[in-house]
């Protein structure tokens, strides 16, 4: 940073980081050091080694889970994180119906852990990330933004009440979920044939539902659709937009998202300190070109110049 407070800087690492600390802490609690490593091996394009991959995470998810149960079974307390949450409930499973069929296999839980990593670490930084893009851009928006952010917290350090009082802040962040929706298409495989409206799906076909698409749709948002407007969602989602089930960030139906509150929680706190202590705006090297890696990700980085308050 200058002298004179001003930065310019990729933050699309820091934003990688700062998710997968969140998550690793909820899910692992006091272990999240180990649980970051996963991350190592989070498969890119140039890293695209799924077996090896496989074969590298199990080992230490396998050697956290073995720790935690060695320690439920020597009397210690529970922790109070998912991996503890989800062994507990196995652990009354099995003992209620007095029998192992009843619990999760290892196997199982290592998968729920990997599955939670995974769906929620580079989700929320690619909503971050097109935030500090769209915020930079719309410089208005950033400011009524912390102005509600300075009401609330005024330089403190954000808490969970405050953080449900963002109003402006939630708005902001449906339209940046509208606008780039982190995952942008849901797939769905049709295990039988089924009538859906007029259609007759045959068995074993593909279904992919395009996210993006619905959400640029001047049919269900009207003539702005393709503006970033975070007004629209002042009255609630159910007002934004034409029919139920068009606005759909975070999926539909009983496979929708188990994250969302956290990663709306998440995305505020982290926007809360940022937009506390800086005032963003796009650097001259950030070069727009949105691109999918599981998620849609800022192909060349996220080069921002902050500036220090
Ligand atoms: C902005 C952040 C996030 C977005 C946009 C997002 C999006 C989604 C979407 C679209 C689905 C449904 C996929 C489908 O129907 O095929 C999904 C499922 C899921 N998400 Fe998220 N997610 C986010 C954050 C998180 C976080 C933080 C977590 C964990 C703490 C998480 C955990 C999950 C899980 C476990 C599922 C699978 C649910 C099931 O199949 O029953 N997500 N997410």
């Amino acid at each position: 940073m200058s002298p004179e407070g001003v930065c310019d800087v990729d933050f699309w690492p820091y934003l990688e980081n700062i998710t997968s600390d969140a998550i690793s802490r909820t899910a692992f609690g006091s272990s999240y050091e180990e649980g970051r490593r996963i991350f190592e091996f989070l498969p890119t394009k140039r890293n695209n080694r799924m077996k090896e991959i496989e074969s590298q995470v199990r080992p230490i998810v396998r050697a956290l889970i073995d720790r935690r149960v060695n320690a439920i079974k020597a009397g210690e307390a529970i922790n109070p994180d998912l991996l503890g949450m989800l062994l507990e409930s196995n652990f009354q499973e099995i003992e209620q119906h007095g029998h192992k069929s009843f619990g999760m296999t290892i196997d199982e839980i290592i998968e729920e852990c990997k599955v939670f990593y995974f769906a929620g670490q580079e989700t929320t930084s690619t909503l971050l990330s097109w935030t500090m893009v769209l915020l930079s851009k719309h410089q208005e928006w950033q400011k009524r933004a912390r102005d509600e952010i300075y009401n609330v917290f005024g330089k403190e350090k954000p808490n969970y009440e405050g953080l449900s009082q963002l109003k402006t802040v939630s708005m902001i962040l449906f339209e940046v979920l509208r606008f780039y929706p982190p995952v942008v298409a849901l797939l769905r495989h049709v295990t039988e044939e089924i009538k859906l409206g007029k259609y007759t799906l045959p068995k074993d076909i593909g279904l992919n539902i395009p996210v993006l698409w619905l959400h640029h749709s001047r049919e269900f948002w009207g003539d702005d659709a393709m503006e970033f407007n975070p007004e629209r969602f002042r009255d609630g989602v159910a007002k934004a937009v034409k029919g139920s089930g068009m606005f759909c960030p975070f999926g539909w139906g009983p496979r929708i998202c188990l994250g969302q509150n956290f990663a709306m929680v998440e995305a505020k706190a982290v926007l809360s300190m940022i937009l506390q202590r800086f005032t963003i705006e796009l650097s001259s090297s950030y070069t727009h070109a949105p691109r999918l890696i599981f998620t849609l990700q800022p192909q060349h980085g996220l080069h921002l110049t902050l500036r220090r308050i």
